[in-house]
């Protein structure tokens, strides 16, 4: 009866944890973001901009917004790191792909590399949030130019949506992670990611 009620206990209480591979080609600000993030949805500071180096390994960062926790994984874009992203795939509930949008001639190389991302079977349904970067450069393309530019095919049943945001100033940023929260928690994906870890209802 009892290890009922704290299992009763523990499936109400217990926060659900998301994890979120940040992805994109070199120096699209992701690291910017992470630090950014952190500093919007907790009382931890960020990294200020001018201490951020290219990343080779991974950057790991924690939030929790309303119910649920958020584990982001950034991994580092420059060409020779990209082949380390499909490691991740396998655990990732949702995917934020982050892109200059002040930066045109490097809009195909992201185009490209955001395909290979989509076109992979572990990231099968994973809602994904595109981020119009630098949004606080006078130049930078909206998200409306941006989504027209990359013209995503095969799409297919994925959930997603671009927005406009800047990792200097936070703009977009709040808004963004209310709705990758709202999409995972009721996606196919974190359903089939939590059968596969064997957390079912109270009974478990
Ligand atoms: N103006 C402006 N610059 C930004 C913004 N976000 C990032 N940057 C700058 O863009 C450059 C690259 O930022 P990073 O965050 O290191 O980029 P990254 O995508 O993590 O790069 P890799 O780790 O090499 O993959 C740095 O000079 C940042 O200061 C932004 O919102 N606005
Ligand atoms: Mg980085």
């Amino acid at each position: 009866m009892f290890s009922l009620f704290y299992g009763l206990w523990k499936y109400i209480f217990s926060k659900t944890e998301f994890h979120v591979l940040i992805l994109g080609i070199d120096k699209a600000g992701k690291t910017t973001l992470l630090e950014k993030l952190k500093s919007v949805h907790s009382n931890l500071e960020g990294l200020p901009p001018d201490r951020i180096i290219p990343t080779v390994g991974l950057n790991i960062g924690r939030i929790e917004v309303a119910n649920s926790k958020l584990v982001f994984w950034d991994l580092g874009g420059q060409p020779g790191l990209r082949s380390i992203w499909e490691k991740y795939y396998e655990e990732a509930h949702a995917v934020i792909y982050v892109i200059d949008a002040a930066c045109p001639s490097r809009f195909e190389d992201a185009k490209s590399a955001l395909e290979k991302v989509l076109r992979h079977d572990d990231l099968q349904g994973a809602p994904l949030l595109i981020l119009a970067n630098k949004q606080d450069l006078t130049d930078a393309a909206s998200a409306e130019e941006l989504a027209r530019y990359l013209d995503l095919k095969k799409l297919d049943e994925r959930v997603y949506i671009f927005e406009a945001v800047s990792a200097y100033d936070g703009m977009g940023i709040k808004e963004s992670v209310e709705w990758l929260v709202e999409v995972m928690e009721r996606s196919k994906r974190t359903e089939m990611l939590r059968a596969r870890a064997g957390v079912t209802g109270p009974g478990a």
